[in-house]
């Protein structure tokens, strides 16, 4: 079969995006890592599919997110902003504010005027079940041993799941030791998102972030969105942070109580179209 698909990164966290609504795509674990492949295929760190909404009364489409490992997913913050330059670049919606449905709920999508992507992304889930994560109860933090190592993490779902380790120095965080040990630490059933936060001040945190299935990318939108909850959580940060990641920086606004919704703003890059056979 042969598909058309768009290159697109969110701050260098980047996608196979393909329409899914004009035609059906049907994808399996070897198409996705295959289009992820860095040298084999095209590269991405995931696989976005756009779809229609199984309940269009409350959405115009569902997007749906692959690893590069070949597992489907939650939710994916970058990708999400790509999704909507995606839906008006390819003339499927004229809308600004675009309500998708994903594996984790319904989020909310505002393209501005400078054409940088607002998303509602629903409150942040902090019980340990919901992230899921084996503890007791919900805490601000909680003690995770790795390789005999006591770490301090803060634990949130943000529709999939993050560890957030805070470190002196993102430059220098043992990224590549620790990030794999967490991402499949026996307490996340579920595996987990791990992300290394450096709090500059209330305002502003530096953060990178080894992602399940597809290791350490230049930008992860749910891990800044996290990192955010969990640090404030911790009494460290104010509603409004900006995040800075390797690839760039995102905006994020969280008012502080359980159900408040958090908002991530960013931008989202088209950078060519191909077609591929599968
Ligand atoms: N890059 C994404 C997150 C993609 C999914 C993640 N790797 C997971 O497994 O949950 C983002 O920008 O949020």
């Amino acid at each position: 079969m042969m598909i058309r698909f768009t290159k697109m990164h969110g701050l260098g966290n980047d996608f196979v995006v393909i329409d899914g609504v004009r035609r059906q795509v049907r994808l399996t674990p070897d198409h996705v890592r295959f289009l992820a492949h860095r040298r084999l295929g095209v590269g991405c760190d995931q696989v976005l599919m756009v779809e229609p909404p199984t309940d269009p009364s409350r959405a115009a489409f569902r997007y749906r997110i692959f690893n590069a490992d070949g597992n489907e997913v939650e939710q994916c913050g970058n990708g999400a902003r790509c999704f909507a330059v995606f839906v008006r670049d390819q003339g499927l919606t004229g809308e600004t504010r675009i309500p998708v449905e994903t594996a984790a709920g319904l989020i909310t999508l505002q393209v501005e005027a400078d054409g940088q992507v607002t998303v509602d992304m629903g409150p942040p889930r902090l019980t340990p079940w919901e992230i899921p994560f084996e503890a007791d109860k919900a805490a601000p933090w909680y003690t995770l041993m790795v390789n005999d190592q006591a770490l301090e993490i803060g634990a949130v779902s943000m529709g999939n799941p993050h560890a957030v380790l805070r470190v002196d120095n993102v430059q220098t965080a043992e990224v590549a030791r620790l990030g794999p040990a967490i991402e499949g630490h026996p307490r996340f059933p579920r595996r987990v998102n791990a992300g290394f936060m450096e709090v500059v001040s209330p305002t502003h945190i530096r953060l990178r972030v080894y992602e399940r299935g597809a290791g350490e990318t230049l930008a992860c939108g749910t891990g800044a969105c996290a990192a955010v909850v969990a640090g404030r959580i911790q009494g460290l940060l104010e509603d409004r942070v900006n995040v800075d990641l390797p690839g760039g920086r995102l905006v994020i606004q969280w008012a502080g109580r359980e159900d408040d919704p958090v908002f991530m703003t960013g931008p989202a890059t088209s950078v060519f179209t191909g077609t591929i056979e599968l």
